[in-house]
């Protein structure tokens, strides 16, 4: 199957709460945004990239794009005010068959990941990178006190890529635009139609950047990844 991805960076970035989007804050050297584009580049298995940006940022992102010489990104767009408008917006540019989506602001995606959701996506249908959760979650009555405590060992921390056939993924947007139903990721929109979506066991530090204490944990992480890289150019 062709896969393209949806890669969007439309976000304000209000946790962060830094003077500008978080996607364009630098890490190891990068901005968030090339780190994450950095993986689609180098995986085999995506053929094309669109790149989902606020209204105020196309330009800059272009000269990111232009800057980095990425091969793989084949047009730039508007996102819209919620993440489901970016991703639908992202889903009606792209022409592949399959649809990678993946938030700009989880720069430590790998291209093995990637690749690993195409082919979950290609045997059941549609996939999601997810790490088992760790901590003990509470479920609350909204007012401050614990009413349940889900089974730990059913509970999964979804990430991206999440992967779709991009018809059935743009159909169960469309139904949920109709029906008035918000989601924060894409798996949401499929499950909510009775579809089933693979788990994809990933990585914890597959990590997104939300909160001003991501931003060092991220940077430790990726510039482990870029001393191990360079140790391996050393030793071949
Ligand atoms: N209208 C929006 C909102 C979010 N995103 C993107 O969706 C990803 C995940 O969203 P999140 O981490 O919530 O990013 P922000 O919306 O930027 O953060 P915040 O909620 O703190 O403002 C990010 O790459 C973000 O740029 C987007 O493309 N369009
Ligand atoms: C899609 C997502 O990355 C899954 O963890 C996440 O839900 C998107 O971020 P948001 O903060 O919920 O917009």
């Amino acid at each position: 199957m062709e896969w393209g991805a949806v890669v969007v960076a439309a976000g304000r970035g209000a946790r962060m709460g830094a003077a500008e989007n978080k996607i364009y804050l630098k890490l190891a050297g990068k901005t968030v945004l090339e780190q994450a584009l950095d993986a689609f580049e180098h995986c085999a298995s995506v053929d094309s990239v669109v790149l989902v940006v606020g209204s105020e940022e196309q330009e800059r992102a272009a000269g990111i794009v232009k800057a980095a010489g990425y091969r793989k990104i084949r047009k730039i767009i508007v996102g819209g005010a919620e993440r489901q408008d970016s991703v639908c917006a992202g889903l009606n540019a792209l022409s592949t068959d399959g649809a990678l989506i993946h938030d700009a602001a989880r720069p430590l995606v790998t291209p093995e990941q990637i690749a690993a959701c195409c082919a979950a996506a290609e045997e059941h249908g549609a996939s999601a990178l997810a790490v088992p959760v760790k901590d003990t979650i509470k479920v609350s009555d909204g007012q401050g006190f614990i009413v349940e405590t889900p089974e730990r060992s059913l509970l999964w921390s979804v990430q991206t890529p999440q992967a779709f056939s991009r018809l059935e993924l743009l159909e169960a947007h469309r139904r949920a635009r109709e029906e008035g139903a918000f989601a924060t990721d894409d798996a949401m929109l499929l499950e909510r139609l009775g579809r089933k979506v693979a788990i994809v066991q990933g990585d914890y530090a597959n990590l997104k950047i939300t909160t001003p204490e991501d931003l060092p944990v991220a940077e430790l992480l990726l510039r482990g990844r870029q001393g191990v890289r360079g140790k391996e150019v050393q030793d071949d």
